[in-house]
């Protein structure tokens, strides 16, 4: 919404949230998510034609356009749990336009929903709409975290779905006007709603499908003594492949990829089709073994105990560039190596010690709701973890580092003068393939790099999965 005020001066933007303390922090100088560029574009437009407000009402009573773009849980009781979308936030807001309308109106789909939402929508809002018309369009959000603003400036594509009668035509040209303030035509994309609705969930199974293939691939290169970083650019020159997204990693994260995976599984399900349910759910077993296999591979290195031994863990949001921890891989391999009884030191450069507690207690997919609705913090701390403040501080006194996002700042930090203070044989387990492993070894870190040959010491100490 930032972008669109900044490339639409011609058009007043105002964010309302429920969440009081979002919209003050959104108001402050202290915005509540970091992601580089972003506080320049809400600092150029904050109070001109950028407003964040909690009066909901208000606000959506007053628009033309209403993007709604509130969270879309993973169900945890009841029909689909573990797999459906939640939809009560998206259900509340529908109601919420419908009640305070009085003048027609656009409303955009912007969260991830599951095909057919916008019809249940259609439902509520024409239901109490007092004679009030309403258009739902569909137009799913593509933007990566830690690029979001390069990723809005200059988007592969916009989508927007909608309705294949005159009014709905009308309505899919009102939005695409809006991108157009800095969109080429080209790029703005226009399908029914249905179509709009799904390619979001494709976008994402696919992306999330490749991750799977290459950490799938990264298993058999540590077998074989194959590199994965060579076995992907060797495939990612085929164009019919293409070089990007096929890093393998400790696994993947974020609030989305799995999520919608589950969601996506869920209507195969619903729409009797189990076989092509269960290709979708391979890509996140996948995933899955890919993070307990990171932590076999520590505690079987370290004498298949790690029981009251300090691990240093480097990063601990889902990537770099982003303070966000929704998904984490970070998050089950510290749960694995707290099981093994590892004491651990955690440090990341944009994740705060509250954020992590509350991570590590939280129940799986609570995250997802509003702050408000979140346990305010931890009700009790996990004793064995610490917070650090640097890498240095992390590591001292470690028996091990496992790196689990690939900050910058890994790259560059001063390995010699880790090694000095740590306990021997010191390991490194690099979940992000980050730091130059040669260059560890000869300083005597015994190194593993995800999907790369293995160090004799590795070999020898085969991980049992
Ligand atoms: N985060 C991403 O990178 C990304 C990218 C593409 C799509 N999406 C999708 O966008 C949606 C939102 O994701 P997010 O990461 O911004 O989630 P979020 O939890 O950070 O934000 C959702 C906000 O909606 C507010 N909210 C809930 N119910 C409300 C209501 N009735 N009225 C007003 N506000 C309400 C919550 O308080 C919260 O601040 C999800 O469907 C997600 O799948 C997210
Ligand atoms: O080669 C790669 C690329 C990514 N990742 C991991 O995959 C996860 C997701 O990364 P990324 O897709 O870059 O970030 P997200 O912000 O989760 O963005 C995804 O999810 C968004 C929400 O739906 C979509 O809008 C985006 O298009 C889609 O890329 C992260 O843990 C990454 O570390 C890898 O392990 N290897």
């Amino acid at each position: 919404m930032a972008v669109i005020a900044l490339k639409c001066s011609d058009i007043e933007v105002v964010v309302v949230d429920i969440s009081e303390p979002r919209i003050a922090a959104w108001n402050s100088d202290q915005l509540p998510i970091y992601e580089p560029g972003l506080d320049d574009v809400v600092k150029q437009c904050r109070g001109k034609n950028l407003f964040f407000s909690t009066d909901v009402e208000k606000h959506v009573a007053e628009a033309d356009i209403v993007f709604v773009s509130v969270n879309t849980p993973t169900k945890t009781q009841g029909l689909g749990a573990g797999k459906a979308a939640d939809l009560t936030y998206w259900e509340s807001a529908a109601r919420t336009i419908a009640d305070v309308s009085k003048s027609d109106k656009i409303v955009v789909e912007k969260s991830t929903v599951p095909v057919k939402t916008a019809e249940a929508i259609e439902k509520i809002l024409t239901h109490n709409s007092k004679g009030i018309k309403f258009q739902i369009l569909s137009n799913p959000e593509f933007l990566a975290e830690g690029t979001a603003i390069e990723d809005l400036f200059q988007p592969d594509r916009v989508l927007i779905g909608g309705r294949e009668t005159p009014e709905g035509q009308k309505a899919i040209q009102s939005l695409k006007s809006v991108y157009a303030h800095w969109v080429p035509e080209d790029r703005i994309l226009t399908t029914n709603l249905w179509s709009a609705e799904l390619s979001k969930l494709a976008a994402n199974a696919f992306l999330a499908q490749r991750i799977s293939s290459v950490n799938a691939m990264s298993a058999l290169c540590e077998a074989t003594g194959a590199d994965v970083a060579e076995v992907s650019y060797a495939i990612g020159k085929d164009s019919r492949i293409g070089p990007k997204f096929l890093n393998a990693s400790v696994g993947f994260g974020g609030s989305c990829f799995q999520k919608d995976i589950l969601n996506l599984v869920y209507i195969c399900e619903c729409n009797g089709l189990p076989e092509v349910a269960e290709y979708w759910k391979q890509v996140i077993k996948i995933n899955d073994h890919q993070k307990s296999r990171f932590v076999n591979r520590v505690v079987s290195s370290m004498f298949n105990t790690v029981s009251q031994k300090k691990i240093a863990i480097l990063g601990f949001a889902f990537k770099k560039d982003t303070g966000d921890t929704r998904e984490t891989p970070a998050i089950d391999v510290c749960k694995g190596l707290l099981g093994d009884k590892a004491v651990l030191s955690i440090y990341d450069p944009q994740v705060t010690e509250d954020q992590i507690q509350r991570d590590l207690i939280m129940k799986k997919f609570d995250w997802d709701h509003p702050l408000h609705l979140q346990p305010k913090s931890p009700k009790s701390s996990v004793k064995q973890v610490s917070i650090a403040w640097d890498a240095y501080e992390a590591t001292k006194g470690a028996h091990g580092i496992c790196i689990l996002t690939e900050w910058e700042e890994f790259k560059t930090i001063d390995y010699k003068k880790i090694y000095d203070s740590m306990q021997k044989p010191a390991f490194v387990f690099d979940g992000r393939n980050v730091v130059n492993a040669e260059a560890l070894r000869e300083i005597g870190f015994i190194v593993y790099s995800i999907g790369k040959p293995l160090d004799a010491w590795l070999k020898d100490m085969p991980a049992i999965a």
